[in-house]
């Protein structure tokens, strides 16, 4: 099993190592024989809402967890109040091992994990072509999160009604990610989700992108219509306003298997906890060719084996490139 790094207190965390993996355990011998299965479908001050059968059950964690946090995605077992009728509380006594886990740092020199979601299968990365300006540091940002979490990237280009997609694609063609590309009369005509959802479908997959760039348009053009997410009102209760989208919220696809998980706006993507050798092994092409690579090499050095193995005709030069670009990004620099 594959373990997290020394950054996190997740000890059972493991990158799925293929698409039919295996299903998510418990580390711990079960204890509470008649808790219910549920998955977690956002978390707001401690209270997770869960999906329990075809009940939303409010819920807080076990004492018994201890520092563990459960996490948007998570498979968790339940005990208590499970009737889901208003004011009541049930209790996370487990939470099921993770199959990936997407993570972010809000800043690189800030060690602070911030979880955002827990086994999604896929990560789509909203990016508009314009207003805002594509930023493709953030972009390789994201990819590597993705990568190193075990996620599978989605590129989702929108707003192409205002400028074209091609140069942002050449910048991708190497890394072969799959893409959609959406405009405004698409979004409007019905079409956009339809071709969204092509990728969707009976998998999990978490929406990122910066605020602005038509994300959360989407997302409630993917699920029904009841259970969109409300955004930019106040709360005339608790007079917040927004407050949802400080959490991710998991959201079923309309029409078919599959959730959508929309993510609060991100306006950078710290990688802190990154381990390059889990985003290495995104590139199974160059894999091999680190055999003879110094101790501890950074794979941008001098003496780098990989330079030899694209030479001798093993791998695409373009797919080196990439991987270092993207193994850059880690450094972190004035506006990521
Ligand atoms: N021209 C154009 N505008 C779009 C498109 N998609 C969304 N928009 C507009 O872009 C603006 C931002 O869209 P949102 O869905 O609120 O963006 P968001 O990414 O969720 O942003 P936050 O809510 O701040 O996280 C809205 O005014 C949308 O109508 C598109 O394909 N083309
Ligand atoms: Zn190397």
């Amino acid at each position: 099993m594959r373990r997290y790094g020394k950054h996190t207190d997740e000890d059972d965390v493991r990158v799925r190592p293929n698409r039919k993996g295996n299903r998510p355990r418990t580390s711990i011998r079960p204890k509470h024989e008649d808790a219910a299965e549920g998955m977690v479908l956002t978390v707001d001050r401690g209270r997770l809402t869960c999906l329990v059968d075809d009940r939303t059950v409010v819920a807080m964690k076990a004492r018994e967890l201890g520092r563990k946090a459960a996490v948007v995605g998570d498979r968790v077992d339940l005990v208590g109040d499970l009737s889901g009728h208003k004011d009541t509380l049930a209790r996370i006594v487990r939470i099921g091992e993770r199959a990936s886990l997407l993570r972010r740092t809000a800043d690189d020199d800030d060690p602070y994990e911030r979880v955002v979601v827990a086994n999604a299968d896929q990560l789509a990365i909203v990016t508009a072509l314009a207003d805002p300006e594509p930023r493709p540091r953030l972009i390789d940002r994201c990819l590597v999160a993705a990568y190193d979490g075990g996620l599978e990237p989605l590129l989702v280009l929108t707003k192409s009604d205002l400028a074209p997609a091609s140069a942002l694609l050449d910048l991708y063609g190497a890394l072969d990610i799959p893409y959609v590309v959406t405009s405004r009369d698409e979004l409007y005509a019905g079409e956009a989700a339809n071709v969204v959802r092509e990728h969707l479908d009976d998998r999990i997959t978490a929406f990122v992108g910066h605020s602005g760039v038509g994300k959360t348009t989407l997302v409630n053009a993917l699920v029904p219509e009841g259970k969109r997410r409300t955004t930019g009102r106040v709360n005339a209760v608790t007079g917040r306003g927004r407050h949802t989208t400080t959490s991710a919220l998991a959201l079923p696809l309309a029409g078919a298997g599959g959730w959508v998980i929309d993510t609060p706006g991100v306006r950078s993507f710290g990688l802190h906890h990154v381990d390059p050798s889990r985003v290495i092994h995104a590139f199974p092409d160059l894999e091999p060719g680190m055999e003879h690579c110094p101790r501890a090499c950074s794979h941008d050095e001098p003496g780098c084996a990989l330079d030899d193995w694209v030479a001798r005709g093993h791998a695409d030069p373009a797919r080196l490139y990439s991987l270092r670009r993207l193994l850059a990004t880690r450094e972190r620099r004035e506006g990521d």
